[in-house]
């Protein structure tokens, strides 16, 4: 361990049994949200969350959304949002960490090497689904909270958690709205609990890429048709979308939709210069991936398309046939989705108008006469922060008592849909301070978290909460 003698981190790495366990408890709870038939699970951890910020000694109310209504008019109950707290003191600063206690979906099927709900200790590591993303960062905050408290805490402590991050948030903005003058009124800062570091050193992140979800629904027969019997008789609904999904990109990522690059914040020989000091190996991305050959080549390029260029991903069709064999079907009614990563300056709106125009031009083009339609599902706005900020400071100062290194400042790819929501409606600095690992696989088969980012994460946070009132 890199950490100096300090009661705090001993008592962190004694108990570090203990921390493994209650994540191995929490990450069998199946809380994927995207899955209907899995809600009751993400209800389920809100509660056991709830129940373990009571326990060490915390408030908690739990905010209702309200109901989640999908288009086929099936309603669902959203998660309940935790808002939590642990002192009042007006004396000392307030600090909100937000998390989220839901998970992407996962399978053995997928090709997990263990079953993903229950987690396996293997050479250091915790593989899991949610053990990175975003249970094992969330615990590793709430195990400094409980251990900072043990030697007296100098800052006020609130939790913002919820249960629909990884499908868009549903809900979250207007709760922060409605909170604004009572649960946020007295907060200084928030932090973020949710992202990676670059590399094994640890990094502080101070801007994250939005995300515009679409759907692209072609509708042909009312039924799937035999292909024997129908085939060369129909247009077909797959056709149509895989010739829409094809015209998106072109084979080096740049996106083909006019108009969609107009508003990226031009580069500048400032914002260059915070890419030459990063710790960052193309090599061990190759490793860790197994991807030989990537789209840009030198550390710059590659960083800069992952935090400040958009990129467009496509994840997925519903409704065609995906299995193992050989299914002789034409599928009536296919669901392409796709999304397209956002950054300065980008605005989600001017995004939807210019993918549903792009995308009806080329089927007009086509002139098939299946119904097609564009929806946007999710719209989240990138955010980017002000680094000289406090708060920043603060988690400097920390990452340098645990690890003795100067933190990397970087930005990250994914999403936190609600963080320029927090900026702007509370007009309060944010900050992203993760402890995951840049081989962690969030999203993908086999995540995990390593327990040295696990533990000395813990450790992370709870220097950050003795740092804060000094800045
Ligand atoms: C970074 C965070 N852990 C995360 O994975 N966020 C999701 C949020 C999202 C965006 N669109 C849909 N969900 C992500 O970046 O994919
Ligand atoms: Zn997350
Ligand atoms: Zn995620």
């Amino acid at each position: 361990s890199p950490t100096p003698d300090d009661p705090l981190f001993k008592h962190i790495d004694d108990h570090q049994h203990e921390y493994i366990q209650r994540l191995k408890d929490w990450v069998a709870i199946e809380s994927d949200s995207s899955d209907p038939s899995k809600r009751d699970q993400v209800l389920h951890m809100m509660q056991v969350t709830k129940d373990y910020i009571l326990q060490i000694g915390g408030t908690v109310e739990m905010a209702e959304l309200g109901e989640q209504e999908y288009s086929s008019g099936k309603k669902l109950p959203l998660p309940p949002v935790i808002l939590a707290e642990f002192g009042n003191d007006t004396n000392k600063p307030t600090v909100c960490f937000y998390g989220h206690m839901d998970v992407q979906p996962a399978k053995k099927a997928d090709g997990w090497k263990t079953d993903p709900y229950v987690l396996e200790e293997k050479d250091g590591n915790l593989y899991g689904r949610g053990t990175s993303d975003d249970k094992g960062q969330i615990l590793a905050l709430l195990h400094a909270v409980e251990s900072a408290k043990k030697f007296g805490l100098p800052v006020n402590v609130k939790l913002f958690i919820e249960g629909m991050e990884e499908v868009g948030s549903n809900g979250l903005e207007q709760l922060v709205e409605d909170k604004k003058d009572t649960f946020f009124s007295n907060v200084d800062y928030i932090v973020v609990t949710d992202t990676p570091w670059l590399s094994t050193k640890p990094g502080i992140t101070y801007g994250a890429r939005g995300n515009c979800y679409f759907f692209i629904e072609v509708e042909g027969a009312r039924r799937d048709l035999h292909s024997g019997g129908f085939g060369g008789t129909v247009y077909e609904a797959m056709s149509d979308l895989v010739y829409l999904l094809g015209v998106l990109a072109d084979v080096n990522g740049k996106i083909l939709i006019p108009g969609i690059y107009d508003d990226v914040l031009p580069l500048n020989e400032q914002e260059k210069d915070l890419y030459k000091d990063l710790v960052f190996d193309l090599k061990d991305l190759k490793r860790d991936t197994g991807v030989n050959t990537f789209l840009h080549n030198t550390k710059e390029e590659l960083l800069m398309h992952r935090w400040r260029f958009p990129s467009l991903s496509i994840h997925g069709i519903e409704g065609a046939f995906s299995g193992s064999g050989t299914k002789t079907v034409i599928p009536a009614k296919v669901i392409g989705k796709f999304s397209i990563r956002q950054v300065p300056n980008m605005n989600p709106s001017v995004v939807e108008k210019q993918v549903s125009d792009y995308l009806e031009s080329k089927f007009a083009e086509r002139k098939s006469p299946n119904k097609m339609k564009v929806s946007m599902v999710i719209g989240a706005q990138p955010w980017l922060a002000n680094m000289s900020e406090p708060q920043y400071l603060a988690a400097q100062k920390a990452v340098k008592r645990v690890f003795n290194v100067d933190a990397d400042m970087i930005r990250a790819g994914g999403t936190i849909p609600i963080a320029k929501n927090f900026e702007d409606v509370l007009g309060k600095g944010v900050m992203l301070l993760g402890v995951g690992g840049p081989d962690d696989a969030p999203h993908g088969q086999n995540e995990k978290i390593s327990v040295y980012n696990y533990i000395e994460g813990t450790k992370l946070y709870a220097s950050f909460l003795k740092e804060l009132p000094s800045f």
